[in-house]
């Protein structure tokens, strides 16, 4: 029996998202990579997998993995998409439903406008939580990388960020600067790079090198990092707009301990089968 996959998107970030609750998946990195290889596969960022809920609080548990293979521990621009997957799927009623992950319970909330609006969870600044090595917590870094220093924020939200304010984001090194970051031996998880400039208290650019995929024209996770990042730095007041690649995200956060509120769309693409044997 050929398995069903819905492509969905957010902000151009994209997923190949399956039911694994009426569908048996063995979502092994080499099944992984060849789903989201964009020649001999389908072709995404990530894969997304809803699963029967653990915890009795949540409604299902979502799964993530990089195109690289890596299972991770969330996905913001994945989150809205897998609920409006499950609304559009029938596989659940109403427009609020808890989804948990390895990160913890994420609640979403699908918007009468179409938008989708977040529970992201709070912040995690503790360096060995991110994970990040680093003596003591504070709010920048210094860190050296592609031999040069760099002052930087270091942020989780359930997955590791790393955030570099820059002028302008057109002229950023991502291409240079984002893999090495990546792959920094202080982020022993590897880490999600954002390049971020400050227009004004309430709006910003974003540019991020996801970890295990490269650029994205969005990142949720990323955007509610770098969110933080500018509130602890006094850039930003605690209701943000930033301007990805792919489009904007409205971000909200009122400070340590409380969750970062994300607010942004949830496109489908088309639903296909994969052919028996294509993977
Ligand atoms: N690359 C990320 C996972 C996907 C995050 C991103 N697609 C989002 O919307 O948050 C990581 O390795 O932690």
């Amino acid at each position: 029996m050929s398995l069903a996959f819905t492509k969905m998107q957010g902000l151009g970030n994209d997923f190949v998202v399956f039911d694994a609750i009426n569908q048996s998946l063995d979502p092994t990195p080499a099944w992984i990579r060849r789903i989201a290889d964009r020649r001999y596969g389908v072709g995404c960022d990530q894969v997304l997998v809803a699963e029967a809920a653990r915890r009795p609080d949540a409604d299902f548990r979502y799964r993530i993995w990089n195109a690289d293979g890596h299972e991770v521990e969330h996905c913001g621009n994945g989150v809205r998409c897998l609920a409006r997957f499950l609304r559009d799927q029938g596989l659940h009623r109403g427009g609020h439903v808890s989804l948990e992950t390895d990160a913890g319970l994420t609640r979403v909330e699908l918007m009468d406008d179409g938008r989708v609006r977040v529970d992201m969870g709070a912040p995690i600044l503790e360096p060995s939580a991110i994970p990040f090595e680093a003596a003591e917590r504070r709010i920048q870094y210094e860190l050296t990388a592609a031999g040069v220093n760099h002052d930087v924020a270091a942020v989780s939200m359930g997955n590791p960020h790393v955030i570099l304010r820059v002028d302008d984001v057109e002229t950023a090194p991502v291409a240079t600067l984002g893999p090495a970051l990546e792959s920094h031996p202080r982020f022993p998880n590897r880490v999600n790079a954002g390049f971020l400039a400050v227009d004004s208290r309430s709006r910003g650019h974003l540019r991020v090198y996801e970890r295990g995929v490269g650029e994205t024209p969005a990142c949720g996770t990323g955007a509610c990092a770098a969110a933080v990042a500018g509130i602890l730095n006094d850039w930003f007041d605690p209701t943000v707009t930033l301007s990805l690649t792919g489009g904007e995200l409205v971000l909200h956060w009122q400070g340590e301990g409380q969750p970062v509120w994300m607010t942004g769309p949830a496109d489908t693409v088309f639903e296909g089968r994969l052919a028996t044997g294509a993977t």
